[in-house]
C-alpha cells in the first residue's frame, strides 16, 4: 500500500502531537484511511531541539516553503501559526502546486479564507482545518457535514480553551489572572502571543470560520470583539451570587434582515444552563436550526492530544478521497459585514467602582432613567477604603441605550475607573 506522504511544518505542541498520534495509532489509522499515513518531511525553527520524538528518518527542510515544494510529498500540514509569514506562504505554495493542505491555523483561515478557497478551487487542492475550531471537537464536521441540510439560526459557543481555563480557575480557586495564564501557556493551550486568546481574537477567528460555513463568510474587521482582560474576581463573585457563570462566548445569528449578527464577548450565562458546566480547557459548540433543533457538543478545545486528533482526522479524510468544499458550498460568496448590534435588546450586567457615600445611587439611577434603562437588581460589595463595587442587572434594553448610559455613568465624578458591561445570554441550553 502506497503511504500518504506528509510534509509537516511546526514541531510544537500540535506538530509533535500529530507525529505521536500517527505512530501510536498507526495500525488503526492505516485501516481507517485505507493506506499508511507517514510524515516524511518536516521543518521548525530549531533543527537540534529534542522534542521527544525520533525524526532521524524524516527529511529536514530549513524553511516551510521548501517543505511545500518537496516533490516527494502528497499533503502539506501547516502547524506553525500566524496569519502571515511562513504559514501563509507555505499554504499558498502548496495549494498553487495542487497539493492538499491540512492546517490548525484559525487566524490564517479566518483572515485569508476567501483567497485560499480560490487557490484551492483553481488547483483542485483540498483545504481542511478541523483542528482550527474548538480543538478536538468535530465542530467543522458538525456544521459543514452533519448539518448540511439545515438553514441554521445560530452557531457559536465557548471557543477558546485558554480563556475558559482562566475564568474557571479564577472562579474556583481565586487564583490570579496572570498566574493562571502562565499555567495555560505551560500546558500548551495558549497562542504564541497570548493576547490573541485573552483579548478575544482567537474566539473571533473561530467564530468567523463557523459563521462562514453556517451562513456566509463575514468581513472580519466588522466583527465586534471583547476579551476577558477586564473581568475581575469581583465580577466572578457577583455572577455567582446572581446565579450565573461568566463565559467568553462567540455567537453568530442569522438576523431578520438576512444579515449576520455576530459578536465575541464575555457573557453571563445561567449557572443551570448546560453550557455553564463547560469548564477548564473544554469548549462547547452550539447550533440551533429549524429542522435540526438545538445541538451542543463539548470537549477539549486545546492541547496536544485533542488538536492532533482533529488534524489526523482530516488526513484520514484525504486518504479516503473525501471531496469537501472549503465552506460547504461550491461557490463561496464574498464576505459580508456583520449587522449593527445597536437595536438588539438584551439584559445586561453592569459593574461599577464607585465612591461609597450617600447620594451615589441617586446619581447612578438618574443617568439610567435618562437613558430609559430599567434596573432589575442591585448588589454591593466593599472595595478599597471609601469605595464600593456595585453590580446592576438591567431589564431588556437596546445595546445602544446601554452604551450611551455607560458613557454618561463613566463621566460621573462618583464613578472611578471604567465600568464593565456584560451581556446576559440566557438563550443557550
Ligand atoms: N496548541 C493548541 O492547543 C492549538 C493550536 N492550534 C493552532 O495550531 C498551530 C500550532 O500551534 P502550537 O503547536 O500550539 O504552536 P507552538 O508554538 O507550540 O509550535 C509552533 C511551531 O512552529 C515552529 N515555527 C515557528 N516559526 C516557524 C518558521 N518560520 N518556520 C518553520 N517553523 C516555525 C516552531 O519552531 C514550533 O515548532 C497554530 O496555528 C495554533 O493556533 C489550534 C488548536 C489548538
Ligand atoms: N489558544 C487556543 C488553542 C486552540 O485553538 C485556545 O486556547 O483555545
Ligand atoms: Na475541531
Amino acid at each position: 500500500m502506497k503511504p500518504l506522504r506528509i510534509g509537516l511544518a511546526g514541531l510544537g505542541t500540535v506538530g509533535v502531537g500529530v507525529i505521536r498520534l500517527l505512530r501510536e495509532n498507526a495500525e488503526t489509522i492505516t485501516a481507517r484511511a485505507g493506506r499508511p499515513i507517514e510524515v516524511v518531511a518536516v521543518t521548525a525553527r530549531s533543527k537540534s531541539k529534542d522534542r521527544g520524538v525520533d525524526l532521524s528518518a524524516t527529511r529536514w527542510h530549513d524553511d516551510a516553503v521548501s517543505v511545500a515544494q518537496d516533490p516527494e510529498i502528497d499533503v502539506v500540514v501547516e502547524l506553525i501559526g500566524g496569519s502571515e509569514g511562513p504559514a501563509r506562504d507555505m499554504v499558498e505554495t502548496a495549494l498553487t502546486r495542487g497539493l492538499p493542505v491540512v492546517t490548525a491555523n484559525k487566524a490564517l483561515v479566518a483572515l485569508h479564507g476567501s483567497a485560499l478557497t480560490r487557490l484551492s478551487a483553481e488547483n483542485n487542492a483540498p483545504l481542511l482545518f478541523e483542528a482550527a475550531v474548538a480543538g478536538g471537537i468535530p465542530a467543522i464536521k458538525l456544521v459543514r457535514e452533519g448539518l448540511a441540510a439545515d438553514r441554521l439560526h445560530s452557531v457559536g459557543g465557548i471557543l477558546n480553551g485558554t480563556c475558559n481555563y482562566i475564568l474557571t480557575e479564577m472562579r474556583t480557586t481565586g487564583r490570579d489572572f496572570g498566574d493562571v495564564l502562565t499555567e495555560a501557556q505551560a500546558k500548551g493551550y495558549a497562542e504564541a502571543e497570548p493576547s490573541t486568546d485573552v483579548d478575544g481574537w482567537d474566539t473571533a477567528h473561530k467564530l468567523a470560520i463557523l459563521a462562514g460555513i453556517a451562513f456566509q463568510p463575514i468581513a472580519f474587521d466588522t466583527l465586534p470583539v471583547h476579551g476577558i482582560r477586564d473581568v475581575t474576581a469581583a465580577d466572578l463573585t457577583f455572577a455567582n451570587e446572581l446565579g450565573y457563570r461568566i463565559k467568553l462566548l462567540g455567537m453568530a445569528r442569522a438576523s431578520k434582515d438576512s444579515g449576520i449578527e455576530a459578536w465575541v464577548r464575555p457573557c453571563l450565562v445561567p449557572a443551570k444552563a448546560a453550557i455553564a458546566a463547560v469548564e477548564g480547557v473544554f469548549n462547547a459548540v452550539t447550533t440551533q436550526g429549524p429542522f435540526s433543533g438545538p445541538i451542543t457538543i463539548s470537549g477539549r478545545g486545546a492541547g496536544e492530544g485533542p488538536t492532533a486528533s482533529a488534524v489526523v482526522a482530516d488526513l484520514i479524510d484525504l486518504a479516503r478521497g473525501a471531496d469537501l468544499p472549503v465552506w460547504g458550498v461550491r461557490n463561496t460568496p464574498a464576505p459580508v459585514a456583520c449587522t449593527s448590534l445597536g437595536e438588539l435588546k438584551s439584559a445586561f450586567y453592569i459593574r461599577l467602582d464607585v465612591e461609597d457615600r450617600s447620594g451615589v445611587m441617586a446619581d447612578l439611577t438618574s443617568v439610567l432613567r435618562d437613558h430609559d434603562v430599567s434596573v432589575h437588581f442591585v448588589s454591593q460589595h466593599d472595595a478599597a477604603a471609601g469605595r464600593a463595587y456595585l453590580a446592576l442587572v438591567t431589564h431588556q434594553a437596546p445595546e445602544k441605550a446601554i452604551s450611551a448610559a455607560i458613557t454618561a455613568l463613566s463621566a460621573l465624578p462618583v464613578v472611578k475607573g471604567a465600568p464593565l458591561v456584560l451581556k446576559i445570554e440566557d438563550s443557550l441550553q
